[in-house]
């Protein structure tokens, strides 16, 4: 994968990457800053196009944005719809996709309740904290019934606590959904929280996959169990090892 203006070869962003996610895996990547994680989840959705390879969802290829793969960002990049309701918001969705008023309003309400925010469907995104303003961006996404769900770092503007709460929540939304999430994040902890498998992309250029964890803990994850411990200090490790390689 190259940018327009990058010629290929040696300005490739990503290259000689091979993944396969499983339908209803919970899919972490962690790595160095600027490796290229964005880069993959935009390739991926169909936003960005890869310059060389295949990339494809239940054995369709990707060839653009499709309902199909939802995208949660960060919150500081929150894309809410300021004009609109809670309601009106997770409900914009359906509403393209040309469900009747009263089946966006019975979605809406729905996913609503699934991400904790009853009580707030007539509030605007201005009237909302972060963390809630993060849980409408969760609803609204899946109130689009994408298959995949992939988050670019969606909790990291938040505070400790908030980050936290949201974690477990997310948790027990991808139990009760069953869609797939691929999720993109630089803290460590999280992705051992978070993740059945989480996987290291090496320092860019060419980045690519190194190494891939099994996460074998039962959820809600126990950061106090040395199982997780060790899990985070190895990935810790490698990271620390693919920064560092750039200074060798
Ligand atoms: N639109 C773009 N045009 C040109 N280069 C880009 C573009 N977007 C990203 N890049 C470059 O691609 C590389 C990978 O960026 P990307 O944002 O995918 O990395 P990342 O691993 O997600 O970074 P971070 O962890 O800091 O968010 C970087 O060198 C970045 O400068």
């Amino acid at each position: 994968m190259a940018y327009p203006g990058q010629s290929e070869g040696s300005d490739l962003i990503l290259a000689d990457l091979s993944l396969d996610i499983r339908d209803g895996e919970f899919f972490v990547l962690v790595g160095p800053s600027g490796s290229g994680k964005s880069t993959l989840l935009k390739i991926v959705a169909g936003t960005e196009t890869q310059t060389e390879g295949q990339v494809s969802t239940h054995g369709a290829p990707v060839k653009g944005p499709s309902r199909q793969r939802g995208m949660v960002f960060q919150s500081i990049d929150e894309p809410l719809f300021e004009w609109l309701t809670v309601a009106q918001n997770v409900g914009f969705g359906p509403s393209v996709a040309g469900k009747t008023r009263a089946q966006c309003r019975e979605i809406a309400a729905q996913y609503i309740a699934l991400v904790g925010l009853k009580g707030h469907e007539t509030k605007f995104p201005h009237e909302l904290s972060g963390g809630m303003k993060q849980r409408v961006q969760i609803a609204r996404t899946l109130a689009a019934e994408p298959d995949l769900v992939l988050f670019d770092e969606p909790f990291a503007a938040l505070d400790a606590l908030t980050r936290r709460v949201l974690q477990k929540e997310l948790i027990a939304i991808w139990q009760a959904t069953g869609r797939t999430m691929v999720y993109v994040t630089h803290d460590i902890r999280e992705a051992v929280i978070l993740g059945q498998r989480v996987a290291v992309m090496s320092r860019g250029p060419r980045a690519n996959i190194t190494r891939s964890y099994d996460i074998d803990l039962p959820y809600p994850r126990d950061d106090l169990d040395g199982r997780f411990a060790d899990a985070v200090r190895a990935i810790e490790a490698d990271i620390e090892r693919e920064s560092s390689s750039q200074w060798d």
